[in-house]
């Protein structure tokens, strides 16, 4: 079944931010979502039809960051917080002391698309450099605005995170299904991850960390370095096993999609961790699914998912709680922890893990973020916990000189 629109000119009532800040028509867009409502609105991004899976985020602040986070890859990002876009969008190129992308989470934005209530189309921000709607038209996402979020949210927390498509213009086709992509099909971390091994040095460091490269987020890669370990950024199926005595320790890094896909990173792990016993090992969201799969536990794909800035985890060792940011789809399922690793963080809200620590080694992951990008600092001291494991290791262990391992001829930043 064909419907076909005509182009609007915007009624001035329910569209306060379109209104103020533009005169002239947008194109009507369509979001379809597979067996279940349609949601009619109008287009503030790329002319361009996307499908993918639609999953919807809490956080009032941070959408640059989230849609550069390389583990939105392949996903329709519905925001929960109505007014979206009025503090523009920073410079996607600035970079900071340690040459680290100064604002975003990699250098181009990952979802497929955006779904807003009431896209501010006129911003105000000493940083920014564009407006929202002009930064996804440029990267070619496509964005919709003027949908009833509470109403697509209530949907998707009721059925489960759900296929979607978003399409742009006159017309659209509400009946042909086949053209529903599902991004978990695919290993989207084989898309996201450097293609070649790169060198981030630290000034004055005393570390050295090999991070498998999942799809990291830069603040990540900031946090391991502003606190004085340089590190090399290795892809995501790198043979970790053959050299982690190099290194001072090894960091697993977030990223997109099924973790069961990684097989590879998985065995590999599993390798190093019977190799090297006590080598420090940190891994956070989709590391942390990794890494509980390598020691044998098992992941489960939740209903909708934990994407927010504010979500309750609990530290089951000091019984503090952490307010803490989370963007995920799946979890590692407690009950099938590997008998040395013990649960370490719990979410308040759901009761889903949030964590490991093995029971005799230095090895812990989280499933929640602490570099928190955007987000609350809560549990930034986990990376200083990591740092106090590389400096019992290192006092025991004798490394390669950093010559040896041909880091001055590595390129500086990420290989795409
Ligand atoms: N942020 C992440 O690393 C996400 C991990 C995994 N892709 C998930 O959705 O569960």
């Amino acid at each position: 079944m064909f419907r076909t629109f005509t182009k609007l000119a915007l009624p001035a009532t329910r569209w306060n931010s379109i209104r103020l800040s533009s005169t002239k028509s947008l194109d009507r867009a369509t979001l379809t979502i597979r067996d279940g409502p349609i949601f009619n609105g109008y287009s503030f991004g790329a002319d361009k039809n996307v499908s993918g899976e639609a999953v919807f985020t809490t956080s009032l602040v941070g959408y640059p960051e989230s849609m550069t986070d390389p583990s939105y890859r392949g996903q329709i990002l519905v925001f929960t917080q109505p007014l979206i876009g009025n503090y523009g969008v920073p410079s996607g190129t600035a970079r900071d002391e340690y040459n680290l992308l100064k604002y975003f989470e990699s250098p181009h934005i990952q979802c497929i698309g955006i779904v807003v209530s009431d896209v501010a189309l006129q911003y105000s921000h000493w940083t920014a450099v564009e407006s929202l709607s002009q930064w996804c038209k440029r990267e070619g996402v496509a964005a919709i605005t003027g949908v009833d979020t509470r109403e697509l949210v209530t949907y998707l927390r009721e059925q489960g995170s759900s296929l979607a498509k978003l399409s742009i213009g006159e017309t659209y086709d509400a009946d042909e299904d086949a053209a529903f992509d599902d991004p978990s099909s695919v290993n989207l971390v084989h898309k996201v991850t450097t293609k070649a091994p790169f060198h981030v040095p630290s000034p004055n460091a005393k570390y050295h960390v090999a991070v498998l490269d999942c799809g990291v987020k830069e603040n990540i890669l900031r946090s391991l370095v502003s606190r004085g370990a340089s590190i090399t950024v290795l892809p995501y199926n790198y043979p970790i096993q053959k050299s982690a005595d190099k290194f001072d320790g090894v960091f697993i890094s977030n990223g997109p999609g099924d973790p069961t896909h990684c097989s590879a990173t998985v065995e590999n792990l599993k390798e190093t961790m019977e190799k090297f016993p006590d080598l420090p090992i940190f891994g956070i969201c989709l590391g942390h699914q990794l890494l509980a799969l390598a020691s044998g536990a098992k992941t489960v794909k939740l209903k909708y998912g934990n994407r927010a800035h504010n979500i309750p985890a609990l530290d089951l060792l000091s019984g503090k709680c952490h307010i803490t940011s989370q963007n995920h789809g799946y979890a590692v399922d407690a009950k099938t922890l590997h008998p040395d690793f013990q649960e370490y963080f719990i979410n308040l809200n759901d009761l889903s893990n949030e964590g490991m620590i093995h029971k005799t080694r230095p090895i812990f992951s989280t499933q929640f973020h602490p570099e928190a990008k955007g987000g609350p600092l809560d549990s930034s001291y986990l990376f200083d916990r990591y740092f106090d494991l590389l400096k019992e290791y290192k006092k025991s262990h004798l490394k390669l000189s950093p010559d040896d391992l041909l880091i001055d001829i590595l390129p500086k930043e990420r290989v795409v």
